[in-house]
């Protein structure tokens, strides 16, 4: 993802070494972080009332022609109205992840001196760091991360890509190829889903850029004042996030104003649709604001891949999603553009495809 390396990042403190520092002190947590008041009157849906709410989707009943096209209806139905959905027996083996899982965590527990040495450099937020800050007043998340462009291979910095332990860099370019897969599957069934040729989508996406961000949460005792990771749609076509079984949950969803709480299935990927897929789409499929919420005493790791188009996209509606006499909902940009739009519109919190909406 070319923009990803030409745009930069404000370096700024590592948060796992800040959270060390102030936990346990009567310290309180800096001002920047502070994003929400403790009494903010957010309505947030959890417990049976969001597990029964959000999509599961069956990878083996899409799989299967008995089920297949019932299973495509609800998988659209899923990426209209939530924009999200947890995918359940995905065939991508257990060992993959648990090994991705294992040497994530191995690196994030080393001496920040060690991560250190895979930091972002100046203009890019390629590596290790925080995201995305651009001005000195951005207020902060409360978290790390680790970007790695890992798709195709030949794009691959590993210059930024950790050498302990060991087998992290097989761990990751094994599990990234089985996303790849499984993305390709799945944009099939999408495709389909909404009524549009199934091949549509890979064209756009077949062998186009795969990225990794690894999130780091440290616990906070202000958890209820700060955020992992402010509420965004993500720029790009489908992201495919993981976080380890049994860990605290932490991923939150916008929908009819209320945020729901995402009870993470065991082994499940959470999929949602990106703003690229969006436009494509003509808005059959749709880019929903999401977030990362803080634990009080526990830590979180995700691992989210993002699927990109090919770098020269125009980027508009494509036609086979459109119906006879269908009106295009969303303007024309070059892929360029539309990425560099999505950062500056970080400063001012706006959805930036709102800007490419017709109506
Ligand atoms: O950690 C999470 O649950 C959310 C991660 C996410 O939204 C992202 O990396 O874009
Ligand atoms: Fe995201």
């Amino acid at each position: 993802m070319a923009q990803a390396r030409a745009i930069g990042s404000i370096p700024v403190a590592n948060v796992q070494e800040l959270a060390e520092t102030f936990n346990g002190s009567d310290d309180q947590v800096p001002e920047r972080y502070l994003v929400k008041e403790a009494s903010s009157k957010e309505v947030i849906v959890s417990g049976d009332d969001s597990i029964s709410a959000i999509p599961v989707i069956d990878f083996s009943k899409l799989l299967d022609p008995r089920s297949s096209s019932e299973e495509c209806g609800k998988l659209a139905s899923a990426c209209h109205n939530w924009g999200f959905f947890q995918l359940i027996n995905h065939g991508v083996p257990c060992e993959v992840v648990g090994n991705l899982m294992r040497d994530v965590d191995e690196f994030l527990k080393q001496p920040l001196k060690v991560k250190k040495a895979f930091s972002q450099q100046p203009g890019s937020i390629e590596g290790y760091g925080q995201a995305f800050v651009v001005s000195e007043e951005q207020k902060l998340d409360w978290g790390d991360m680790l970007y790695l462009q890992v798709q195709p291979s030949e794009s691959r910095d590993l210059r930024f890509w950790p050498n302990h332990p060991s087998s992290f860099r097989r761990s990751v370019d094994v599990y990234s190829s089985e996303v790849a897969k499984l993305s390709c599957r799945l944009l099939e069934f999408m495709a389909k889903g909404v009524g549009a040729e199934p091949a549509s989508l890979i064209g756009v996406f077949g062998g186009q850029p795969l990225t990794m961000r690894v999130n780091y949460y440290p616990p906070c005792r202000q958890a209820d004042r700060v955020l992992g990771l402010s509420p965004h749609t993500d720029p790009n076509g489908l992201t495919f996030l993981r976080q380890k079984d049994g860990d605290v949950q932490g991923l939150q969803i916008k929908k009819d104003g209320k945020w729901f709480v995402v009870d993470v299935l065991n082994s499940a990927f959470v999929i949602n649709v990106g703003d690229t897929l969006e436009v494509l789409s003509n808005g059959k499929l749709r880019s929903v604001e999401h977030r990362a919420v803080i634990h009080p005493r526990k830590e979180r790791i995700s691992v989210a891949m993002f699927q990109f188009p090919c770098q020269d996209l125009m980027l508009s509606p494509l036609p086979e999603f459109m119906t006879k006499g269908e009106k295009v909902r969303y303007g024309s940009t070059t892929y360029q553009d539309f990425m560099t739009q999505f950062f500056s519109a970080k400063l001012d919190g706006r959805r930036h495809v709102e800007r490419l909406k017709l109506e």
